[in-house]
C-alpha cells in the first residue's frame, strides 16, 4: 500500500469542539509537533501516526480567535492555501443553528479552493443530528459532511480512515517517535532562552539553557510552567537576575506572553537561575536539553 502524508486544516468557530476533537485523535498513535513559530505560520497541532501514512493537523490562528474582531480579521491573518493544507476540516455545532462566524469561517474556505469537509460535531447533544447538520450544509455546500461526537468519540474512525484515503501519496515529514512533551517542553524552553539571549545581549552568549521542569494544566485556563535557566558562572547569574530581579522579570514577562499567545491562555512562568559549569561538555545534559543529534 502506498504510504499517505497529509495535512489537514482544522477550522471552526470557538467552542464548537476542536480541542475536544484534537484531544480524542491524539490518542497513542499521535504526538504534538512543535514547529518553531518562525517555520510556519499555521501551526502543526498533532500527528496521526499510522504504519501506511501520516495525517498532519495544523491550527490556523486568527480563524477562529476573535469574535469582536471579526471585521478587522478578515482582512489579516486568516487565510488558508492550498500550499498548508491538503485538505480542510470545518468543525461546527450542530446542537447550535450556524451564526455569523460560522459564515465567516466557511467564506474563508471557500475562499482557499482547498477540499473542505464540514464536520457536525456534538452529535450526542441532538435527537436527530441530520436535522441539525442541515441548516449548515444548506449554507456552505461542501463535498462531504461527517457526523461526529467528539466528547463521546463517535464516527471518529470512519473521518480519520477515509481522511488518509485522500490525502496525497508522499514519504514521512516527521520521525515517528516524535514525542509530546519532549518537543513541547523544548519549544517552551526555546522561547525562554530567545528571551535570556534578546535581553542580555552578548554578556550571557551561548552559556545559558534552559530546563521545563514541570509543565501542567492547573486550570482549563491555566498552565504553570516551572523553568530553570542554567548558566555557566556566577556572573552570568547575576547578570540574568539583574538589578533588585528586574531583568528576570522582564524575561519572564516576555517569555509569559509568547506563551500565552501559544496556549491561548493565561500562563504562569515560575523561573529560576542556576550555575551548573561546562553543562556544554556534558553529554546527558545536552540529551537533557533537547540537542539531540539530527535524525540520519
Ligand atoms: N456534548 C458534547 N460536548 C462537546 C463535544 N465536543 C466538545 N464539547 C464541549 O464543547 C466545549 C468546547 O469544546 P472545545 O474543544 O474547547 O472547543 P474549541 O473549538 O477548541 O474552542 P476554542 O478553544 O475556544 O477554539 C467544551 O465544553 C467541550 O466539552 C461533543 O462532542 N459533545
Amino acid at each position: 500500500m502506498a504510504y499517505k502524508a497529509g495535512f489537514v486544516a482544522l477550522v471552526g468557530r470557538p467552542n464548537v469542539g476542536k480541542s475536544t476533537l484534537l484531544n480524542a485523535l491524539l490518542g497513542r498513535k499521535v504526538a504534538i509537533a512543535t514547529p518553531k513559530p518562525q517555520t510556519t505560520r499555521n501551526r502543526i497541532v498533532g500527528i496521526v501516526h499510522r504504519p501506511d501514512g501520516q495525517l498532519i493537523l495544523l491550527d490556523t490562528p486568527g480563524i477562529h480567535r476573535a469574535q469582536h474582531k471579526l471585521g478587522q480579521r478578515m482582512n489579516q491573518t486568516a487565510r488558508l492555501t492550498a500550499r498548508e493544507a491538503d485538505l480542510i476540516w470545518h468543525i461546527v455545532d450542530i446542537s447550535r443553528p450556524p451564526n455569523e462566524e460560522d459564515r465567516w469561517a466557511a467564506s474563508l474556505c471557500r475562499q482557499s479552493q482547498i477540499p473542505t469537509w464540514l464536520i457536525g460535531n456534538k452529535s450526542d447533544l441532538v435527537a436527530d443530528a441530520a436535522a441539525g447538520l442541515a441548516p449548515y450544509q444548506e449554507l456552505m455546500g461542501y463535498q462531504a459532511h461527517w457526523i461526529i461526537s467528539a466528547a463521546h468519540e463517535l464516527g471518529l474512525t470512519d473521518l480519520v480512515e477515509r481522511t488518509f484515503e485522500v490525502l496525497p501519496e508522499g514519504v514521512p515529514y516527521y520521525p515517528e517517535d516524535m514525542v509530546t512533551d519532549q518537543s513541547e517542553d523544548f519549544y517552551v524552553s526555546e522561547v525562554i532562552r530567545e528571551h535570556v539571549l534578546e535581553l542580555t545581549r552578548e554578556e550571557i552568549p551561548y552559556s545559558v539553557a534552559v530546563v521545563v521542569e514541570e509543565r501542567t494544566l492547573r486550570r482549563p485556563d491555566l498552565t504553570y510552567i516551572r523553568a530553570t535557566i542554567y548558566v555557566e558562572r556566577d556572573g552570568q547569574k547575576a547578570i540574568v537576575i539583574g538589578d533588585g530581579g528586574r531583568m528576570l522579570k522582564q524575561i519572564g514577562e516576555r517569555a509569559r506572553q509568547d506563551l500565552e499567545e501559544y496556549y491561548r491562555h493565561r500562563v504562569f512562568l515560575d523561573l529560576w537561575v542556576k550555575v551548573r559549569e561546562k553543562w556544554r561538555n556534558e553529554e546527558s545534559w545536552l540529551r537533557r536539553l533537547g540537542y539531540r543529534e539530527p535524525d540520519k
